[in-house]
């Protein structure tokens, strides 16, 4: 097991990590999930005890990482698979790490088999593509057949056989009962792979939880309902009399409804009672990527701006017309979450420094974070972040805390 309690790193005035406490147990593959420059890297670097922390402790099995006998034996790390001599191939990189940890040498052959790289064993790694670096890496974290394993982005570079190679290992490597700890950005590889999540924004704890509660904790369930092509007025009736009974209604990019707060049972009857027919009414829940949007969208640091290519756009012709820009592109393929069951904001204001741009259904409350099973073991100071038991009142960006370094607020 790894644990962490009130961990904490700071680079000159910089807080990179502030008062992280969790546990990652074996048996399970646990996802590490944050932002860009949120601190996951530099965690597991504590980890694995290639930075010293600020403040705070992290053990694996009871011990600081430096303080493990043999600690390559006990726990395997992919980190940055660049991080390789390129002038040795697969095979001789494996093989000195080997030697330096005791490793008999069939294992070199073992791992070069099990990562897929036997036929390239004697070629040199700095030919190798991004997705042959990461199998290396793996090979490498894999050597000592360590009952820890910690991975960094393992899937990045690899094709798609390889991501589901990846997901097959994690999920082995968990079944003989290892600690796999486990960094990702995509999220659909992340719902398909781990069975429980770690989120922090900005250095801090923002939920440990199973991928099952953070969905249902950070997402409210949603009718999607549709009447016929071409039926405006029905669609516009329907969308009243909902609202009408309590419903919350938005209109969906393909011309269907989402509706929350009413069961489907009513909508059908209302709908029935208005006389409008319905070409689908499906119950469905928001997915992982939406519920960490939703966690994560005032934690995000780094955000792009719309591309206004100044100074680069060619004179419109005569009488032509500027483009019209799209509603929501600023983060494609993302919207709002669910609306509300208590009502809670969800985003920062608008026209903030960091304010997710207006998707279409930008401005609807946020639903209510539900109780935090877990809770955010050896918590110290009271982290605005956290999912709480209490009802959430506090805007997802904290507000200046005089009792926070300035990067942990
Ligand atoms: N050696 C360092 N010196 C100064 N600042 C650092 C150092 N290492 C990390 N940081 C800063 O700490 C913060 C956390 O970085 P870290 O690399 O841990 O984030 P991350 O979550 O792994 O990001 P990504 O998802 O982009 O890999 C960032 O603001 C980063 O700039």
């Amino acid at each position: 097991m790894i644990e962490a309690v009130g961990l904490t790193k700071r680079y000159g005035d910089k807080t990179a990590v502030y008062n992280l406490s969790f546990q990652v147990r074996p048996g399970a593959v646990t996802g590490f999930l944050g932002p860009n420059g949120s601190g996951k890297s530099t965690t597991m670097r504590m980890i694995l005890g290639l930075d010293n922390p600020t403040a705070g402790s992290v053990t694996i099995g009871g011990h600081p990482y430096r303080r493990l006998p043999n600690a390559p034996r006990q726990v395997g790390a992919l980190l940055d698979a660049k991080a390789v001599h390129g002038g040795r191939s697969a095979r001789n990189h494996l093989l000195s790490l080997a030697q330096l940890s005791g490793i008999p040498v069939r294992r070199v052959d073992e791992v070069l088999g099990v990562v897929g790289l036997q036929d390239v064993a004697k070629k040199r790694s700095k030919g190798f593509s991004l997705g042959m670096g990461q199998r290396l890496g793996i090979a490498a974290a894999l050597l000592g057949d360590p009952r820890v394993l910690l991975f960094d982005e393992p899937v990045n570079g690899l094709d798609p056989e390889g991501i589901l190679w990846v997901r097959n290992l994690m999920k082995s490597l968990a079944a003989e009962g290892r600690t796999v700890f486990v960094s990702s950005h995509l999220m659909s590889e992340m719902a398909l792979t781990a069975d429980h999540l770690i989120v922090i924004g900005r250095g801090q704890l923002l939920a440990d939880m199973s991928i099952r509660d953070f969905i249902s904790a950070n997402s409210a369930d949603f009718a999607r309902v549709r009447t016929p092509d071409g039926e405006r007025e029905g669609r516009e009736k329907l969308s009243s009399a909902l609202t009408e009974a309590g419903g919350h209604v938005l209109p969906e990019p393909d011309g269907a409804l989402r509706v929350t707060g009413l069961p489907l049972p009513r909508i059908s009857d209302i709908a029935h009672d208005g006389g409008v027919r319905l070409w689908e009414l499906s119950p469905h829940q928001a997915s992982l990527e939406e519920a960490y949007m939703r966690m994560t969208q005032s934690a995000v640091d780094y955000r792009s701006t719309t591309d206004q290519k100044a100074g680069l756009m060619q004179p419109l012709p005569p009488g032509a017309e500027p483009p019209v820009p799209v509603p929501g592109q600023g983060q494609p393929g993302w919207y709002a979450p669910p609306p509300p069951r208590h009502g809670q904001p969800s985003a920062p204001p608008q026209g903030q420094p960091g304010a997710a741009p207006a998707g279409p259904y930008a401005g609807a409350p946020a639903p209510a974070a539900a109780p935090h099973p877990y809770g955010a073991p050896g918590a110290g100071a009271p982290n605005p972040y956290a999912q709480s038991a209490a009802p959430p009142q506090a805007p997802p960006v904290p507000a200046a805390d005089p009792t926070k370094p300035e990067d942990a607020r």
